[in-house]
This record gives structure tokens, C-alpha cells and sequence, in this order.
């Protein structure tokens, strides 16, 4: 038997195949084979096409199926994980009535700040654990100010892995997780948030039906099972940000362990059982995967929306170098990249640095020294001081940390990037040979809740290698340092 995962990233779909009993990979593969678009109307819009993401989920599955050449009639439980706080309106026969307004989209940044001025800091604190910001919620708002044939046309909003499970079931559904991402979950009342909901004037209708994970949430229908090749009835079974996920795939469900990702953004994600956040708006909390009312399990996740994107923009723009070509390259340069500083972000709000968007800086670039490895260097730097700023915001809100892991995935397979991150937070991160698609087809197995086997499985078998801090930290305090002036110099004029 075999569970099959789906990973939708903001930069392609990856799908995973394990084996049910042992939880071995199968096969892996993304599509598209280049990096998906984001469409960029307005400079601080971000957009995708539900569409297309069910386009390239199809291909990937039909490849997944026809390159791993198993018995497709074994493939049984699906796992779903996604790109978080987009939002998706469909109308009752289930076509999106617009592309999606994704996660880094910044157009709601202003109707989040004033919901919090008019709601106040300590409803949202309690009730939400989070400012309503510029999440689901607000996005949904936005279309109801700026769309509002739109609004009247939607029947239900959807998140996208939410969308991705009504493609496979035909069922309009969502989770309390789910709901928590887009600030729609009420912790206290243990219910739809519709204090935000009256407030924003969204119609509760609109909220799709709450499911639970590691159950059965929905069967592959006819037109799923002739669009992707998969068998009628396999079930989906769980859907999680892909964060939490990426946090699951990792073995981190209790207080004090920590996941950490490197993709399009930058994540590090704390869990912790607190209900009383002391900070709001620069780090969120969401329901975990394993969250209930009686244990509430929460994540406190440190965002960084500017990071990945930054080194594959690199990459499409200064010479189409790989990107392992481009890590060689980066090590042949010293730590300070020799005086070059770029500062990440340029990819919408940042939440850490109250929704400002301060863009990607590139700063004291020679043109007689400088080429492109100083520029490589100065990114993977950049963007791993920036999870330095992060973790240091982050640590206000969380208590002591027991462990930090991530996969070889991403950024994470920089030593660079994850040797300047260990070290600046003199902490050791140990590195998991797994993935969110991976992970994401191993929990839709998780039917019996059984979290101990579970995290054992991964923690047995997937460790391949612990980054420990460096004992000569001083260049690297002194890169940061210099970095964090320029930022800090940037900030004043935001
Ligand atoms: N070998 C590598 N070394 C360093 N960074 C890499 C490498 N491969 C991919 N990346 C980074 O990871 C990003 C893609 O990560 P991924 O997790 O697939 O993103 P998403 O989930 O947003 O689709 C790329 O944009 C790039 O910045
Ligand atoms: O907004 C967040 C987390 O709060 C992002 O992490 C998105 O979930 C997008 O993830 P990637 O596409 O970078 O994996």
C-alpha cells in the first residue's frame, strides 16, 4: 500500500509517494520543471491561478504514478500541504471567480492595521492570538471594498490546499488549522471567528465546512481519478500550511522544538502551548497539526516573506548559473562577502518588520572587485542574517528551545546559509533527509494517531548531519552586524 503527498509551494508542486508500512520514499518529483510565476499586477499584489496549480498537481501525480510504475490501485491515503493565507473565491459550481490573492500579496497590509486599531489588541490577542494583519481574512475584505461583483458571486472562500482537495473530492471543506491561518479561528470560543467575520462584514456562509485531520476528509471522484490517474475512492486524509507541515515532516509536535525552511520565504516555526502571545503582529500563531481544543498545540512561526525568491532571482538574472554552481561559487568568496551587504525581503510586507516592504537592497557593490559570487555569498548571507533578526524578535515569544531541525531541502542545502544561521544563534540545527511532500504523504497515514511511532520513524531514520555552531564566530558577528546597520539605517526611512 502506498500514501501519496502533495506539496504546493508558491515556487512548483512537488509529489511524494511512501510506502504505508515502512514510510520510505518511493519517488519524488515537481512540476513544473521551471519555477511556477507569480503575477505581480501592482507592485505589491502577488497572484496565482488555481488552475494552474491543479494543471501542474495533475501532471506531477500522472508522472509520480508512471515513473515509480507501482500498482496504482494500492495508492490509498493523500496528504495535502500548501502555500498558507492565500485566498481562493469559487462560485457554487466550483470555478475560482478570480487567481488567487497569495500569501506575500500586500494589498490588505492597511485593512489589517485598521481592524486592529478598531478591534484592539487585546480582542485579537485573546480571541485570535494574532492582529488580523494581512492574512485571509483581510484579503477577503479587499475583495468585498474593491470587487464586490465578486463577492456577490462567491460561494465559498477557500484556502489552496483547500482548493486542491475539492479538485480530488469535489468537496468544499477546511480545517481549524486551516482557519487559524487565515486569523478565522476564534481559541477562545473554540469556534469561527465571527467577531472578525461581523466585522469585516464577511457572510459566515461563506466559510466552508470544518474537517479533521487524519480522517477521512473526502474520496477521489470520477473527474479527479481521470485527471490525475489516481484510484476512485483513495482518500484524502490530511491538509496543513506548509509550515506546520514542514514542522510534521520533521518530527516537531511538542513545546521547545523548533522547524526551520528555506524556500520562496523563510520560516522558523516554534511550538509551544501558549495562549497568551506577548507579540501579535511580527510573529503569528496558528493551530498545529496536532492542535485540539483540551491540548492546544500552537506554532509561532517568524516569517520571512523576501528569502529563496531572492537567490533564484539571482539566478535568473546574472548569468542562469545552477543553483549548486552558484553555492561553489559563493565559498570561493570570504565570510563578509568582502564588504558587499545585500538586504533580502522585496517580496511583499514583511511581518517581522510591521508589514513594511522595504525591497531587496543590494549595498557597497564595487565594480572593479565585485562579480557574481560576491553577489551569491552576499545573498545566502543576507537572507540567513535575516533569520538571525528574526529569531531574535522570535525568541521574545517563545520559551527555551530544545531542538531546531529542517530538511536537506531548499536553502538548507547552502552550507553557507545553514553554517551562518547556526552559528549567529549558536545553536545546532540537525538537517532531516526529508521533505514537505514527503512528510505530507507520511501523515495521511497518520489515521491511527499514532504521533509517537510516527516521530520516531523520522527521527531514526532521516538524520543525516548536525550544523553546529563555528568556534571562530567573530567575521561572521561582524558581517551581521554590519548588515543589521544597514537595515536598521533603511528602516528609519520607511
Ligand atoms: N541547491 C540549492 N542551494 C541553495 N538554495 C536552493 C537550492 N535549491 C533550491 N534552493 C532555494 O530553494 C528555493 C525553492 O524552495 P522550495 O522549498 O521548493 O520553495 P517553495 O516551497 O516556495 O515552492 C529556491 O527558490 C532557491 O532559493
Ligand atoms: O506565509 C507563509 C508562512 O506564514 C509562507 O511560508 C507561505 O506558506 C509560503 O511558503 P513557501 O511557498 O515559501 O513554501
Amino acid at each position: 500500500m502506498y500514501h501519496l503527498g502533495i506539496d504546493l509551494g508558491s515556487s512548483s508542486v512537488k509529489v511524494a509517494l511512501v510506502d504505508a508500512d515502512s514510510g520510505k520514499k518511493i519517488i519524488s518529483l515537481h512540476e513544473p520543471p521551471n519555477e511556477m510565476e507569480i503575477i505581480a499586477v501592482n507592485p505589491d499584489w502577488a497572484e496565482q491561478d488555481p488552475n494552474m496549480w491543479w494543471t501542474h498537481v495533475c501532471n506531477a501525480i500522472k508522472r509520480v504514478i508512471k515513473e515509480s510504475d507501482v500498482n496504482v490501485s494500492q495508492i490509498k491515503n493523500i496528504g495535502i500541504s500548501y502555500q498558507m493565507h492565500g485566498l481562493v473565491i469559487v462560485d457554487k459550481s466550483g470555478h475560482p471567480l478570480r487567481n488567487s490573492i497569495i500569501w506575500c500579496d500586500s494589498r490588505a497590509v492597511n485593512i489589517g492595521r485598521k481592524a486592529l486599531e478598531d478591534l484592539g489588541e487585546t480582542f485579537c490577542g485573546e480571541h485570535m492570538l494574532n492582529a488580523p494583519g494581512n492574512f485571509t481574512a483581510s484579503k477577503l475584505k479587499w475583495v468585498i471594498d474593491n470587487e464586490p461583483e465578486r463577492y456577490k458571486s462567491t460561494y465559498k472562500f477557500m484556502l489552496p490546499g483547500d482548493f486542491i482537495a475539492y479538485k480530488l473530492t469535489g468537496k468544499m471543506a477546511t480545517t481549524k488549522n486551516g482557519l487559524s491561518e487565515g486569523i478565522l479561528w476564534d481559541y477562545k470560543a473554540d469556534e469561527v471567528a465571527t467577531g472578525l467575520l461581523d466585522y469585516y462584514g464577511i457572510d459566515k456562509n461563506l466559510v466552508p465546512e470544518i474537517v479533521e485531520n487524519f480522517t477521512n476528509q473526502g474520496s477521489v471522484n470520477e473527474q479527479a481519478s481521470k485527471d490525475t490517474g489516481l484510484p476512485l475512492g483513495a482518500q484524502v486524509t490530511y491538509r496543513s500550511g506548509d509550515q506546520p507541515n514542514n514542522a510534521l515532516s520533521l518530527n516537531i509536535f511538542n513545546p521547545g522544538e523548533v522547524a526551520a525552511t528555506g524556500g520562496t520565504s523563510g520560516v522558523v516555526y516554534a511550538v509551544s502551548n501558549n495562549l497568551k502571545p506577548q507579540e501579535i503582529s511580527k510573529v503569528n500563531h496558528f493551530a498545529h497539526v496536532n492542535y485540539t481544543k483540551e491540548e492546544p498545540i500552537i506554532g509561532t512561526l517568524l516569517n520571512i516573506n523576501g528569502a529563496g525568491i531572492q537567490y533564484r532571482w539571482l539566478r535568473n538574472n546574472c548569468g542562469n548559473d545552477s543553483y549548486e554552481t552558484m553555492n561553489t561559487k559563493a565559498s570561493e568568496v570570504e565570510v563578509g562577502s568582502n564588504g558587499v551587504v545585500i538586504i533580502p525581503f522585496g517580496n511583499g510586507a514583511e511581518r517581522m518588520l510591521e508589514n513594511k516592504n522595504v525591497g531587496t537592497h543590494i549595498l557597497n557593490l564595487n565594480l572593479n572587485s565585485h562579480g557574481n559570487a560576491h553577489l551569491y555569498r552576499a545573498s545566502l548571507e543576507g537572507i540567513a542574517f535575516s533569520f538571525v533578526y528574526g529569531v531574535e524578535i522570535l525568541k521574545k515569544d517563545i520559551g527555551d528551545i530544545k531542538v531546531i531541525r529542517a530538511g536537506n531541502d531548499n536553502l538548507f542545502r547552502s552550507e553557507i546559509f545553514a553554517n551562518t544561521v547556526a552559528t549567529l544563534i549558536n545553536h545546532d540545527i540537525e538537517i532531516y533527509n526529508t521533505t514537505g511532500a514527503v512528510g505530507a504523504a507520511r501523515a495521511a497515514g497518520l489515521t491511527d494517531g499514532n504521533f509517537d511511532k510516527f516521530g520516531e520513524n523520522i527521527t531514526n531514520n532521516d538524520h543525516v548531519m548536525t550544523y553546529t555552531p563555528l568556534e571562530n564566530n567573530a567575521p561572521y558577528e561582524t558581517a551581521y552586524e554590519s548588515w543589521k546597520n544597514e537595515l536598521e539605517m533603511i528602516l528609519k526611512h520607511k
